[in-house]
C-alpha cells in the first residue's frame, strides 16, 4: 500500500504548482520583453536601457505589496528579472568605482544590476565615466556626489550634447540591504533618456562666470520655481582657495527638469549681466524608502 498523503504532501505540491505559474509567468515576460525590444528599434547607444520605467514598476508593485514576503526581496528579485530582460534587449556592462578600501559600491550595484551582468571594477570615477564614453560599459556606478570632492567626477558630465552620458539612477533604489561599507549612496551613470517618474531630482550644471554667491544662486532658482535641495561647487582655477572666477555648480533639483524645461532660460535671464549657463546632467527616480 503507498503511504497515505500528508498535509506537507499536499503543501508542496501547491508549492510545485506555483513555482511552475511562476515560472511560466516569467517566459511569458520574457517574450514580450522582446517584442519590446524589437519595437524599440535597433539597439544604438543603450536605447533599450529605460530607467524612468524601472523605477515606475517597482513603485506600483511596492504599492500593492502585503503579507510576509519582505518588500526588500521582492524589489532584489524585480531587479534581477530587469537586467537579464535588458540584456535579451542589447549588450549591458557594468563599470563600477570599487576600489580596494571601497567595496560597498561593488555590492549596491550588484544589488541593483544582478549577478550575472558582465560588471568590472575600476579605481577611479572618471574611469567609470570613460567605460560609459567609449562603449565599453552601459552603465557606470559612481559616488553620490561630495560637497569636500575637489576634483569631482560630475564636471565630465558637464555638457550641452544631447547623446552624452548622464546620471540615471540614485543607488540603492530599494533598500542598503547587506552591503559593506560606508552607507554612501551612489549614482548610475549611461547614455539614456532622463524621463519624468512622478517623484524625481534633476541634477543642473550651473557655470558662473562671475561673483554669484551660492545664497544668491538660491534665491534664483527658488524664484524661477527650481527648488534647490544640494550644491556642490567646483571652482575651475584654485579649487578651495577661495578664489573668486570661473565656477561650476552641480544643482539637486527636487523636480523633473529637462534641458528645454522654461524654467531654465528663465534662470539665464534673471542672472542680467552674468554670464550663466545651465545644463541638465540628468537625475534620478526617487528611490523607496526601504532599510
Ligand atoms: O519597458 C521597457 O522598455 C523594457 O525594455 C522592459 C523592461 C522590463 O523588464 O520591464 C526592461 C528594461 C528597461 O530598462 C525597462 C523595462
Amino acid at each position: 500500500m503507498p503511504p497515505a498523503r500528508t498535509p506537507l504532501d499536499d503543501l508542496r505540491r501547491e508549492i510545485d504548482q506555483i513555482d511552475d505559474a511562476i515560472h511560466d509567468l516569467l517566459m511569458r515576460r520574457a517574450a514580450v520583453v522582446e517584442r519590446i525590444g524589437a519595437a524599440k528599434g535597433s539597439p544604438g547607444q543603450a536605447v533599450y536601457l529605460r530607467p524612468a520605467r524601472e523605477a515606475t514598476i517597482l513603485r506600483r508593485l511596492m504599492a500593492r505589496h502585503s503579507g510576509g514576503f519582505p518588500a526588500q526581496v521582492v524589489v532584489r528579485m524585480w531587479r534581477e528579472m530587469i537586467t537579464a530582460l535588458t540584456r535579451i534587449q542589447g549588450p549591458f556592462a557594468v563599470a563600477v568605482y570599487a576600489p580596494e578600501e571601497k567595496r560597498g559600491f561593488w555590492d549596491i550595484a550588484r544589488d541593483h544590476y544582478g549577478s550575472f551582468v558582465p560588471m568590472t571594477a575600476v579605481n577611479t570615477a572618471a574611469a567609470a565615466l570613460r567605460a560609459v564614453s567609449d562603449g565599453t560599459a552601459t552603465v557606470g556606478v559612481v559616488p553620490y556626489p561630495a560637497e569636500d570632492d575637489n576634483d569631482p567626477w560630475w564636471r565630465f558630465l558637464v555638457s550641452a550634447d544631447v547623446n552624452r552620458p548622464r546620471v540615471v539612477a540614485r543607488l540603492p533604489f530599494g533598500g542598503r540591504g547587506n552591503a559593506r561599507g560606508e552607507n554612501r549612496d551612489a549614482l548610475a551613470i549611461a547614455v539614456a533618456a532622463h524621463e519624468p517618474t512622478g517623484d524625481d531630482r534633476t541634477l543642473l550644471s550651473i557655470e558662473i562666470g562671475g561673483d554669484l554667491s551660492r545664497g544668491r544662486l538660491k534665491d534664483m532658482l527658488e524664484a524661477c520655481g527650481l527648488p534647490p535641495v544640494a550644491f556642490c561647487t567646483w571652482h575651475a582655477h584654485g579649487a578651495s582657495s577661495g578664489m573668486s572666477g570661473p565656477s561650476i555648480h552641480l544643482v539637486e533639483i527636487a523636480d523633473f527638469v529637462d534641458h528645454a524645461d522654461p524654467r531654465l532660460s528663465a534662470l539665464v535671464e534673471r542672472s542680467g549681466e552674468i554670464p550663466v549657463r545651465v545644463n541638465t546632467v540628468g537625475g534620478y527616480a526617487v528611490p523607496l524608502n526601504l532599510p
